[in-house]
């Protein structure tokens, strides 16, 4: 899978441009604020239609202007697609796939992925379980149809006993109903906890290696998947996660009704990162998060490469800072399949690179 082509209309600071890409490494240049982000989002949003930094469309047109167009030759699949997307001030976007309109953002996923990575993903480490489980759930939602309803059916049903839960006190015949929803929960939670488990599972073992070489070998990263106390074997039979967690929901019936809250599943999991067997959320350096964070999408990447026979587009943002240099020769020369795009700073060791194309980017020009 890759992106030959890329027309910016109007997109942020670029007026008009367009650029015709390496089949493999691309490396975008230029001094700050000067367009090296907005490339890449540009290309992200074409596989997702959504920017991987801004809060709404708006932001991405620019500023005086009306509307803005990202325009894109793409080959995926042995074939060659044109996709395109246009954003309006006050009205709705419209996506196109071979001149075909596309009605979802999954109709563009459908044809052409990206993985990207910026520096702000130093929160895959250092944040909450909140951002682990996103990712885990953005990687299986994409690749896994089946996981994807799981995990809605599984939040809806969460509402409702939550809802229940809270207002009980008040009306008490709204409790005949929490069986049936502890029921739900456990069936569809074992879906999601069996798929998640196997995700990490692959997760980990590509992750450590991609880590391990990063690092020069010095350095052992290791993820552990943390769900439910009773859960023996997250592997195990989707029946027996299910039995497992029902025994749960049990043991902690009273503490949920006196906390008026739903404390019993995997809206709580986690996957714990570890890097020479100490946690890596407390005690990893800044570069040691960065490598880690970075080994989680590297991963990412290579089971979606395993399920779909293609590997996305590598996204890297400003991905060398804070690495040192045998870090930034891995993520220069050693990162390999699939095309690649790297943005860095005029002073970062261009010199160093093998192959591919180097763009220069001033005030949204591309040279
Ligand atoms: N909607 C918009 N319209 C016009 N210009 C915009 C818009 N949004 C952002 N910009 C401009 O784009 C520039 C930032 O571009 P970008 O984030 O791509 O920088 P960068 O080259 O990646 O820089 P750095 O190295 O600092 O990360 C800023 O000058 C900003 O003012």
């Amino acid at each position: 899978m890759r992106i030959d082509e890329l027309t910016l209309e109007r997109f942020r600071n670029y007026a008009c441009e367009r650029a015709e890409f390496d089949p493999r490494c691309n490396v975008i240049y230029g001094e700050n604020a000067q367009g090296k982000t907005n490339l890449l989002e540009a290309i992200a949003y074409l596989s997702s239609g959504r920017s991987p930094r801004a809060r709404s469309d708006r932001e991405m047109i620019g500023f005086e202007e009306q509307d803005a167009r990202i325009g894109a030759r793409v080959f995926a699949r042995d074939r060659e697609f044109a996709m395109e997307v246009e954003l309006y001030r006050g009205r709705r976007r419209r996506m196109r796939v071979n001149q075909v309109a596309a009605k979802t953002a999954a109709e563009l996923s459908a044809v052409f992925n990206t993985v990207f990575f910026c520096p702000e993903d130093l929160y895959l480490i250092r944040d909450g379980a909140a951002a682990r489980r996103k990712f885990l759930d953005g990687c299986l939602c994409q690749l896994r149809p089946r996981y994807a309803a799981a995990l809605t059916s599984y939040h809806k049903v969460y509402e409702h006993k939550t809802r229940i839960l809270r207002d009980c006190g008040e009306k008490p015949s709204l409790l005949e109903a929490l069986p049936e929803f502890n029921e739900q929960m456990a069936v569809t939670g074992a879906v999601v906890i069996h798929y998640r488990a196997q995700l990490c599972q692959r997760l980990g073992e590509y992750a450590a290696a991609a880590h391990g070489e990063c690092s020069g070998g010095r350095e052992e990263l290791r993820l552990t998947y943390q769900t439910v106390s009773t859960v023996e074997d997250p592997l195990g039979s989707v029946g027996d996660i299910a039995e497992q967690l029902r025994s749960h929901q049990r043991s902690h019936e009273s503490a949920e009704r006196a906390a008026g809250l739903c404390l019993s599943g995997p809206h709580k999991d986690d996957i714990e990162v570890f890097i020479g067997g100490r946690s890596a959320r407390t005690y990893s350096s800044q570069g040691q998060t960065r490598t880690a964070a970075l080994a989680l999408k590297l991963a990412e990447r290579e089971i979606y490469q395993n399920v779909t026979g293609e590997y996305p587009v590598l996204l890297l943002d400003d991905v060398l800072s804070e690495l040192d240099e045998r870090r930034q020769e891995y993520v220069l020369n050693r990162i390999s399949g699939g095309q690649v795009f790297i943005t860095c700073c005029e002073d970062d060791r261009l010199e160093e690179l093998l192959g591919g194309r180097v763009f220069h980017v001033e005030r949204g020009i591309i040279r």
